[in-house]
């Protein structure tokens, strides 16, 4: 059932350039969120500073869109699915946000020690789904002094209950279909039961992946974990199968939230390579399963890898 007066001014939306954002991160920050996506404690390059081959993971900076600049804890419903307020847009219950569909393009590898970056952010969607509500936003993230451009991020939100307002449907969502043939690896990622609490540190406070109370309010028998705790897992797993676990090799991803996980879960990534049309660069097919009760929860996943290091060639 559509939310009674619920419609979006899709003109003011869609378009819609946010001030930009000052946002930063460090190597802790990296550490912390490396943790957060399931890195074990074989892999110190990710986790320990003085490692010698210390390294920070390419899809660290999806964080950003959510933290900000910010290392104390802020409060998810003044940031919203589109991480501000957006023009033309009702009021809506936070609460029904999911996170939908996600990419990632590395135009410049993320710096190992952070530091300070301007993100771009402009509403570039807003859909109506039927059952519920898309609002895409696409984010530039810049470094402040140098002015890389370091890398651009899509985020689909769906807001779940706010479809029926006869809105635009939006393009058909991209199919990556894998081959019919045994997956070329399988990542596992046991997630522990902490898991989201201890994602949540990197900067993504939604109280859906915490309080026991609200979850079965909204739908859910019990807190979920992060679209992007699964999502950096399933990157990190394709990293460490099928790039020689060197994250420099690491150059676009995109997927989509099928179904939600529950942190205690194991997640088992299945990994297809594919041919891309850059002889450079390998393409990989992926989908994610939990485990457990046998369900997708990531689909339509693509990644891009380079087949050698672009830093060995400097
Ligand atoms: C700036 C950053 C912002 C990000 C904010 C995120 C904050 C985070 O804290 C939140 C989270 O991490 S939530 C955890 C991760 N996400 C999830 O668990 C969601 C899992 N997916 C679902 O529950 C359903 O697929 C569900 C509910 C998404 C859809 O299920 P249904 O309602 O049954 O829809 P369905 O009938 O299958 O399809 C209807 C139309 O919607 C499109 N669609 C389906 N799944 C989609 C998805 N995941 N993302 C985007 N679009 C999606 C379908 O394609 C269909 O449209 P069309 O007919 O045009 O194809």
């Amino acid at each position: 059932m559509p939310v009674e007066g619920f419609k979006v001014d899709v003109s003011k939306a869609v378009g819609h350039k946010f001030a930009p954002e000052r946002v930063s991160s460090n190597r802790r920050d990296h550490i912390l969120y490396a943790l957060g996506v399931g890195v074990s404690e074989d892999e110190l390059k990710f986790l320990y500073e003085l490692n010698p081959q210390f390294s920070v993971l390419p899809t660290y900076p999806l964080v950003l869109a959510l933290k900000g600049d910010s290392s104390d804890v802020n409060v998810f419903k003044d940031r919203g699915a589109s991480g501000g307020p957006l023009p033309g847009m009702p009021p809506y219950d936070p609460n029904k946000i999911v996170h939908g569909e996600q990419t990632l393009d590395v135009i410049n590898p993320w710096p190992i020690n952070g530091g300070s970056f301007i993100a771009e952010k402009t509403c570039t969607g807003v859909f109506d789904k039927g059952s519920g509500m898309v609002i895409e936003t696409t984010v530039d993230l810049y470094g402040e002094q140098d002015k890389k451009h370091y890398c651009s991020l899509v985020s689909k939100s769906f807001v779940r209950g706010y479809g029926g307002w006869n809105g635009p449907k939006g393009p058909k969502a991209v199919s990556y279909v894998p081959p019919k043939r045994n997956p070329d690896a399988v990542d596992v990622f046991a997630t522990t039961t902490k898991q989201a609490l201890l994602y949540r540190l990197s900067g993504d406070y939604n109280p859906l992946h915490a309080d026991v109370d609200l979850a079965p309010k909204i739908g859910f028998p019990k807190p979920i974990l992060h679209g992007l705790s699964t999502y950096g897992g399933c990157a990190h797993g394709i990293i460490k199968a099928l790039a020689n676990n060197d994250a420099t090799r690491f150059k676009s991803i995109e997927a989509r939230f099928a179904s939600p996980v529950f942190p205690g879960e194991t997640i088992e990534t299945y990994m297809w390579k594919v041919d891309t049309k850059d002889p450079k660069t390998q393409g990989v097919i992926f989908v994610a399963k939990v485990k457990e009760r046998d369900v997708v929860v990531v689909n339509n996943g693509y990644a891009v890898l380079y087949k050698d290091s672009p830093s060995s060639k400097l």
